[in-house]
C-alpha cells in the first residue's frame, strides 16, 4: 500500500509540475513584456539569486506578477484536463437526472475558456485579470479549477506552485527565452495537456 501511495504521488506530482513550468515558459517566450516584468520583479526581490534564497519563504508573496502569470498559465494550459466524480446516489444536476453509480467527467479547459465566465478575451493571455485574485478575474470563482475542487482537491497544489515559482525564478534570473522558429503551437489533450511537438525555445544567457 505504501508503494502504491508513493507511485500515486510520483505520478500526480512530477509530470504535472514539469508541464506547468513548460507551458509558463512558452507563454513568457511569446510575451516578452511579461517575461521582462516577471524578471524585474524577481531581481528586485532577490538581489543575488541562488537556491539558498528560497530557504526563507517570507519574500515569496512579493512575486505578484509571477503569481498572476502562473495563475493565467494554469487557466489556459493547466496540465490537468479532467476531474471525475461518481454519483453515490441518484441526483439532479440542473435538469439532468444522474443515476447512482454514473461517473461524471469534467472537462476543465472548457470552464477555463468560457467567455461567459471570463469575458470576450477568455482565450487571450492576460495575467492582469488575476490582479485582484481569482474572485475578481471571473464571474464564478468555482469555475477556476486547475487543481480540481472540493474534498478531493489536489493534495499537492501549494507544493506545485512553490516548485514552479522556484524553478521559474531561477531560470528567468539567468536566461532569457524566445520562441524557436521550430515551435508549433499544438496543445494535445492526453492524460495531461502536453505540447504535442515539444517546446523548442531559444535560451540566451543574460
Ligand atoms: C501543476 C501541478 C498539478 C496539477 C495541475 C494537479 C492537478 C490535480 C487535479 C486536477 C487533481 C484531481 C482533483 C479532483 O478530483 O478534484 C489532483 C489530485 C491529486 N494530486 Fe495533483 N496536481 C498537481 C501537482 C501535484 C503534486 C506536486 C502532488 C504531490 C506532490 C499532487 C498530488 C495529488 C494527489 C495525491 C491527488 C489525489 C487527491 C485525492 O484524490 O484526494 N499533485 N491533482
Amino acid at each position: 500500500m505504501i508503494v502504491d501511495i508513493c507511485k500515486n504521488i510520483y505520478f500526480a506530482g512530477s509530470e504535472t509540475t514539469a508541464l506547468l513550468a513548460t507551458w509558463t515558459l512558452i507563454l513568457l517566450a511569446k510575451h516578452p513584456q511579461w517575461q521582462q516584468r516577471v524578471r524585474s520583479e524577481i531581481q528586485e526581490t532577490y538581489s543575488h539569486m541562488s537556491l539558498h534564497c528560497f530557504r526563507d519563504m517570507h519574500k515569496f508573496p512579493k512575486l505578484k506578477s509571477l503569481t498572476m502569470v502562473i495563475q493565467e498559465s494554469l487557466r489556459l494550459y493547466g496540465p490537468a484536463v479532467t476531474a471525475s466524480r461518481e454519483a453515490l446516489e441518484e441526483m439532479k444536476v440542473g435538469e439532468l437526472v444522474v443515476p447512482k453509480g454514473v461517473n461524471m467527467w469534467f472537462f476543465i479547459p472548457s470552464l477555463h475558456r468560457d467567455p461567459q465566465i471570463w469575458g470576450e478575451d477568455a482565450c487571450e493571455f492576460k495575467p492582469e485579470r488575476f490582479a485582484g485574485g481569482v474572485s475578481e478575474a471571473c464571474k464564478y470563482p468555482q469555475a477556476y479549477i486547475p487543481f480540481g475542487f472540493g474534498s478531493r482537491i489536489c493534495l499537492g497544489q501549494n507544493f506545485a506552485v512553490i516548485q514552479a515559482k522556484i524553478i521559474l525564478s531561477l531560470m528567468l534570473s539567468r536566461f532569457s527565452f524566445s520562441v524557436s522558429p521550430n515551435y508549433r503551437h499544438s496543445p494535445a489533450y492526453r492524460m495531461l495537456l502536453v505540447p504535442k511537438f515539444g517546446a523548442p525555445l531559444i535560451v540566451t544567457n543574460l
